[in-house]
């Protein structure tokens, strides 16, 4: 069994109107231990190619499997390392971190210190990842440490020495070199005629992809590794290969919600002004009969800037870098990744409330029993559930600078359609728009919660609020699978 196989793959995109066959029926076999290089001109299908390999596209027809299993299957992913064109590790990261993170997904990886020195990155071990404290040499470097950081058996290489100058090339060509001697297979993609010479004395094919089909040259190599091959049996067998466990799911949940944290505390603004936006109840007059209901709004508002703006932001910034693309040709779930950010997420939240209540209680002089606040802290947060899945459909589909302006539309939406606030002279078919609105089922829980009758705005039907609620998760959550899908299509 070959490491990649293609089997009669066609891959086409529209384009002006019309399909245009970037992969035609192409059939394509990587032994263990080759380095192949892979070429061709701009738009001809190459990272196309890889995206398939690495199950981020699906073939229009044919097959791909790696290490025997489709590439979206999680046992596939296990011994392949991916160095991308372009990725921006998030900012907040420290070189160190950012290497101990991804090696801590793989069940057989290096160990930070060896990659570090494997990366000659020593002494830069707590700059910051992504800052000019690095080089263009020195961030490629890295980038090839995390590559390399699960011990791969199969490498793939996209451009790896793009925008380099000579000195930075030919550092980031030796660790290419120093890895293909360990007897690891190599894709590597460039257009760089300079590149691929500098490493053709290791190649066992080179690879051209022109107009849909693949034309290739073996060298001298290719036919050694055929004849170690005939001798010892070395091609890739899925049933005499080890069984290799994928990590445990807990642990690769805590490293990443570690990591959160790390970025939150190091921004602090973001926990700070949250904090601030929870203290404005501060400011309301003492033992005012109303103070519950104003708490509860500005709660409200709050949750929702975190579920739909915070979080959107950050997975639609990670996207754009490349980051969020690394991250899924590693084994890390997709789950694991959006659950550390709720944790987060909750975290703030849970941290606002209750300086809300506090504030509240000591400062307003509010008072109910202990277990209502305790009610209403579990309606204002399990009621947030739905927007916070809307987030992620927003942070999957649109660009982070788009993201402040639909958010800031859709809190302003949420507030209206609330209809906690009375809007004289509102038309009064818009009025009976206000109960289609899931916000408006959200502000009745809130309200039912914390017993607040104003001006009779709860009107007791609490399952039907909690119904609407339920079935705003179910169809914000098969938008969530959709917008994940489509990105995952065309990223
Ligand atoms: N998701 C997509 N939707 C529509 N067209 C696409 C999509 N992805 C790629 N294409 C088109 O397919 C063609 C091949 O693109 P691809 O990026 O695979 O080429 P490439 O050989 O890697 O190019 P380059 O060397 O410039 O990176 C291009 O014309 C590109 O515009």
């Amino acid at each position: 069994m070959n490491i990649v196989e293609l089997k009669n793959v066609t891959k086409s995109f529209e384009e002006s109107g019309q399909k245009r066959k970037i992969l035609d029926n192409v059939n394509l076999a990587i032994q263990a231990g080759e380095f192949i290089i892979l070429k061709g001109e701009m738009g001809a299908g190459k990272t196309t190619l890889i995206n398939l390999i690495l199950g981020l596209q699906i073939p229009e027809s044919g097959t791909v499997r790696v290490f025997g299993y489709a590439p979206e299957q999680p046992e596939s992913k296990l011994k392949l390392g991916l160095m991308l064109q372009k990725t921006r590790a998030p900012g907040n990261l420290k070189v160190e971190e950012t290497i101990n993170l991804i090696r801590s997904f793989y069940p057989k990886s290096y160990s930070t210190a060896e990659l570090l020195t494997r990366s000659k990155l020593e002494q830069k071990r707590y700059s910051w990842a992504s800052s000019d404290e690095l080089s263009g040499g020195e961030e490629r470097s890295l980038y090839f440490a995390l590559a390399i950081a699960g011990n791969p058996e199969f490498l793939i290489l996209d451009e790896p020495t793009t925008g380099l100058d000579p000195h930075a090339r030919s550092r980031v060509l030796q660790q290419i070199r120093d890895f293909a001697n360990e007897g690891k297979t190599i894709l590597l993609v460039s257009h760089i005629e300079s590149d691929a010479d500098a490493i053709s004395d290791l190649a066992t094919r080179t690879l051209t992809l022109s107009h849909g089909k693949i034309q290739e040259v073996r060298t001298d190599n290719f036919e050694q590794l055929q004849q170690s091959i005939s001798k010892f049996g070395g091609a890739y067998s899925r049933s005499e290969q080890p069984v290799v466990k994928p990590k445990n799911l807990f642990s690769m949940l805590l490293g990443q919600t570690k990591v959160e944290l790390l970025k939150l505390i190091r921004q602090p603004i973001v926990l700070l002004s949250m904090l601030a936006l929870y203290s404005v109840v501060a400011l309301f007059p003492r033992n005012d009969p109303n103070a519950l209901f104003y708490m509860t709004g500005l709660a409200t508002i709050n949750l929702l800037i975190v579920a739909i703006q915070t979080l959107s932001i950050q997975i639609a910034t990670e996207r754009k870098q490349g980051w969020v693309k690394l991250l899924r040709v590693t084994p890390l779930p997709a789950w694991i990744y959006l659950t550390s950010k709720v944790i987060i997420a909750f975290i703030v939240s849970f941290t606002g409330i209750i300086l809300m209540f506090s504030l509240g209680i000591f400062k307003v002089g509010m008072s109910q029993p202990f277990f209502d606040w305790v009610i209403l802290f579990f309606s204002l947060i399990l009621g947030i559930v739905p927007f916070a899945i809307f987030g992620f459909v927003i942070g999957y589909t649109m660009d982070a600078n788009s993201i402040s302006l639909v958010s800031a539309f859709l809190i302003g939406l949420a507030v209206f359609s609330s209809g906690s606030i009375p809007l004289p002279g509102m038309p009064e078919w818009l009025q009976n728009l206000i109960p289609f609105s899931p916000f408006y089922h959200y502000a009745q829980i809130v309200m039912w919660a914390g017993h607040i009758q104003i001006a009779e705005f709860y009107n007791n039907y609490l399952a039907i609020h909690l119904e609407w609620l339920v079935w705003t998760t179910c169809v914000a959550s098969f938008l969530a699978i959709w917008a994940y899908q489509r990105n995952r299509a065309i990223s």
